[in-house]
Parts: C-alpha cells; sequence; structure tokens
C-alpha cells in the first residue's frame, strides 16, 4: 500500500504547456469560417458575419492560462509567517474546456495547505486555478496542476485540492446526464500521509460559511 502510494507520487504530470505561440487570431478565424460552411451554414449572412472573429478571440481568451507564467502570477506575494496551522481557499468557480470534445466543464475547486514558514497572498489561489483552468484540460490533470504547483511554490508541509465539475460533453450530448457531478482531488503530503489532517480539510470544505446560503 505504501509503495503503492510513493509511485503514485513520483508519476509526473503530463506536460501542458503547449506551444508557447500565442493563439493565431487569423488562422482560428479562417477555421471557424470553414467550420459553419462544414455545418451548412452560410458565414456571409448578417448574424453569422462577425462570428468567426467573435470565436477566435474568446477560444483565444478560454485557453490564455497556455502564457500564463507560475512565478510572474505569484508576483511575490509570499509572504514569511510563523503559521502552521491549515489555510483554505474553498469555492473557486473555474470554467475550463474539455480536451476530449472542446465542450466547457466548470465547477468549484477548494484548496487547502499547510504552511511551511510562509503564506501566498490569497487572491493567488484563484489566479493558479485560472492558469491552468484556461487551457484544453481533463479535470484530473487539472486537479494535479493545481496541487502540485501550490506544494512546489510555498514548500507547503501538505496541499489538498479538490474539484467538483459538471462536464457539458456528458450533458447536451453523449450520456446527456444532467445532475452529475465528477469529484476529483490531489492529496500531497501531510494531506495524503495525515488522515486527520485529510478529514479536516474535507471537513473545512463541506461546511457553509461567510456570505454562503447552504
Ligand atoms: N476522466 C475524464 N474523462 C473525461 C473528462 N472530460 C471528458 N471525459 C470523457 O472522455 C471520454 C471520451 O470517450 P470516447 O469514447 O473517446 O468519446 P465519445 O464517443 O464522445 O464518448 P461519450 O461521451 O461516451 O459519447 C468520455 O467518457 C468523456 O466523458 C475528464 O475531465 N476526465
Ligand atoms: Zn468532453
Amino acid at each position: 500500500m505504501a509503495k503503492q502510494a510513493a509511485s503514485r507520487r513520483r508519476k509526473p504530470v503530463e506536460d501542458m504547456s503547449g506551444t508557447g505561440r500565442p493563439a493565431d487570431l487569423g488562422v482560428l478565424q479562417a477555421l471557424v469560417t470553414e467550420t459553419l460552411l462544414a455545418l451548412g451554414e452560410n458565414p456571409g449572412r448578417n448574424g453569422l458575419l462577425k462570428t468567426p472573429e467573435r470565436v477566435a478571440k474568446a477560444l483565444a481568451f478560454m485557453t490564455q492560462g497556455y502564457h500564463r507564467d507560475i512565478d510572474q502570477l505569484l508576483n511575490g506575494a509570499l509572504f514569511p509567517i510563523e503559521y502552521d496551522e491549515m489555510v483554505i481557499v474553498k469555492d473557486i468557480d473555474f470554467y475550463s474546456m474539455c480536451e476530449h470534445h472542446l465542450l466547457p466543464f466548470y465547477g468549484k475547486v477548494h484548496v487547502g495547505y499547510l504552511p511551511n514558514k510562509k503564506v501566498v497572498g490569497l487572491s493567488k489561489i484563484p489566479r493558479i486555478v485560472d492558469t491552468f483552468a484556461r487551457r484544453l484540460q481533463v479535470q484530473e490533470r487539472l486537479t494535479v496542476q493545481i496541487a502540485e504547483t501550490l506544494k512546489t511554490k510555498l514548500n507547503a508541509h501538505g496541499v489538498g485540492v479538490v474539484v467538483e465539475a459538471r462536464h457539458l460533453c456528458m450533458m447536451m450530448r453523449g450520456v446527456e446526464k444532467q445532475n452529475t457531478v465528477a469529484v476529483s482531488s490531489s492529496m500531497l503530503g501531510a494531506f495524503r500521509t495525515q488522515q486527520q489532517t485529510r478529514l479536516e480539510f474535507l471537513k473545512l470544505i463541506r461546511r457553509s460559511g461567510v456570505g454562503t446560503s447552504d
């Protein structure tokens, strides 16, 4: 069991850095025009005239995470502090796109970590989430990338990430299940080795808090 856990820990996350090139809006526009034609539409009709341009911009926006640099994003917002209790930032909204169907999946991310002599500026956690969400993704990889980035950048004693999401590829096509939620988690360091830490995290992210209605 312990051996299994160790080998799971060592497994590297698939590289998802893209080509490094910015989205090519011109090529995207031309392809959207082709797509409209292939769908039997008329790209020349009034309502569709600006559609290729709009779609190209929207796709570039939704995949901008390929071009975000985590160190730049953190902007030095790592603060030395003697605080060794768990920090949780939960209910972080995100939108991503599944790499299989190029359809959105969206939901909430809950993040917890055990600091090791430093904490990170709170807003930087949603920024890290968006950096990895705004790419073509699968939910599990998104989950692991957020967790591993935080663990490395904070040198934290432990990190826990839970992602709850609805996938439009399971809703508006395919199995057409409207109420299905996929839950994935990544537990690193103390969150993996200490059941008590993990349970505390899971309990705290379930609790309703300031400004929540449930
Ligand atoms: N594990 C995982 N699967 C995903 C994610 N997003 C989409 N999928 C699944 O990817 C799979 C792709 O399966 P395929 O059989 O190749 O594609 P498909 O014929 O369109 O599959 P159906 O959706 O079942 O119609 C489907 O089961 C999707 O539900 C994700 O984030 N994580
Ligand atoms: Zn999909």
